[in-house]
C-alpha cells in the first residue's frame, strides 16, 4: 500500500506529514521507526496525520520517530496550519489534538502563529511522580551533580518539559544530561528536556533533547515550555525571541488570557509516496 506525504519543517524540526482525512492511516510502531529512520527510511523527527474531527477543521496525530504517539507537537500545528489554511483559502483553522485545541492563523509569508492554549502548571499536569513547586523542581541526573542542572522548572504545553538554565548547550551535554533525564523516574510520561540560555530579557537560546525524537533542530512546546519557565522565575519578560538551531520562534504568553501563542515559519520540503 502506498501513501502520498508532504516533507515539511517548521525551524527545522522536520515532519512526514500523510493526508488521512480521507483514509485512515495507522502505522504500527516498527514501520514508524524504519519510515523514521535518517539513513534507511524517508528521516523526521516527528510523522503527522491529519484526519477528520466533528470539533475542529482537523485532528492532528502525532508519532515520534521512536514509534512513540504523543498529545501535540508545536512546529507540526504550524505545518498542518499551513497547509489546510493555504486548501481551504482561509486565514485561520481549528487544529485539535490529544493535547487540546489550538488555533492556527497567518503570520506573513510562510509564517503561522499557533494560539497554543494555557500551559499547565501544577506538578499533577506535567506530570512529576511527586508533589513539587513546577518553578523549580528537585532533580538528581545520575552521577552528574552539576549545579547548573539544579532546580529547573516544568512545564506541560499538552506535554511533558523540563526546562533547565543553564549556557551549557554543546552537543556532548545536551544530549549526554537530556538522554539520562528523558526517561527519569520523577516524569512517569518521559519529557522532553530543554536547556535555556537567557540572553537577555527577550532573548533565549534554547536546545531541547526531545522526548522520543533526541536532540531536533527546534522544539516548538519546548520554545513555550522555555517562554513559561524563564518568565515564572522573573528572568525575562513574557514575551521573547526564542533562537534555536533551525531559526527563531516568537513566544508570547498573554497576561489576560494565559494563552502562549507562537510564531515563526513553515517550509515545504518536498512530497513523495510512502509504502506502508
Ligand atoms: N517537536 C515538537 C514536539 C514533538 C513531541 C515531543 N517530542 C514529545 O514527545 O512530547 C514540537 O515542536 O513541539
Amino acid at each position: 500500500m502506498t501513501r502520498p506525504f508532504v516533507k515539511m519543517n517548521g525551524a527545522g524540526n522536520d515532519f512526514v506529514v500523510v493526508n488521512a482525512l480521507e483514509q485512515p492511516f495507522a502505522p504500527g510502531e516498527d514501520q514508524i521507526r524504519a519510515l523514521g529512520d535518517r539513513q534507511t527510511g524517508e528521516g523526521f523527527d516527528q510523522l503527522i496525520a491529519i484526519e477528520p474531527s466533528d470539533t475542529a477543521d482537523a485532528f492532528m496525530r502525532v508519532w515520534n520517530a521512536d514509534g512513540s504517539m504523543v498529545e501535540t507537537c508545536g512546529n507540526a500545528l504550524r505545518c498542518v496550519g499551513w497547509l489546510l489554511m493555504q486548501a481551504n483559502a482561509s486565514d485561520r483553522v481549528v487544529i485539535d489534538t490529544a493535547g487540546g485545541p489550538t488555533t492556527a492563523t497567518r503570520a506573513g509569508d510562510h509564517r503561522v502563529t499557533v494560539d497554543m492554549g494555557k500551559p499547565r502548571l501544577d506538578w499533577t499536569q506535567v506530570p512529576l511522580a511527586e508533589e513539587m513547586d513546577t518553578r523549580g523542581i528537585e532533580l538528581q541526573v545520575g552521577p552528574i551533580d552539576a549545579p547548573i542542572l539544579h532546580t529547573p522548572g516544568a512545564v506541560s504545553m499538552g506535554n511533558p518539559h523540563v526546562v533547565f538554565f543553564t549556557d551549557r548547550q554543546d552537543d556532548g551535554f545536551v544530549t549526554g544530561s537530556g538522554s539520562l533525564v528523558e526517561h527519569h523516574p520523577l516524569f512517569p510520561q518521559g519529557v522532553n528536556v530543554g536547556f535555556a540560555n537567557v540572553l537577555d530579557r527577550d532573548h533565549i537560546r534554547l536546545r531541547v533533547w526531545e522526548r522520543g525524537a533526541g536532540l531536533t533542530k527546534a522544539c516548538g512546546t519546548g520554545a513555550c515550555a522555555a517562554l513559561v519557565a524563564t518568565a515564572r522565575r522573573g528572568l525575562t519578560e513574557r514575551k521573547a525571541t526564542v533562537v534555536v538551531d533551525g531559526g527563531e520562534l516568537v513566544i508570547d504568553w498573554d497576561a489576560q488570557t494565559d494563552h502562549v501563542l507562537m510564531t515563526g515559519p513553515v517550509e515545504i520540503e518536498r512530497t513523495g509516496v510512502l509504502s506502508i
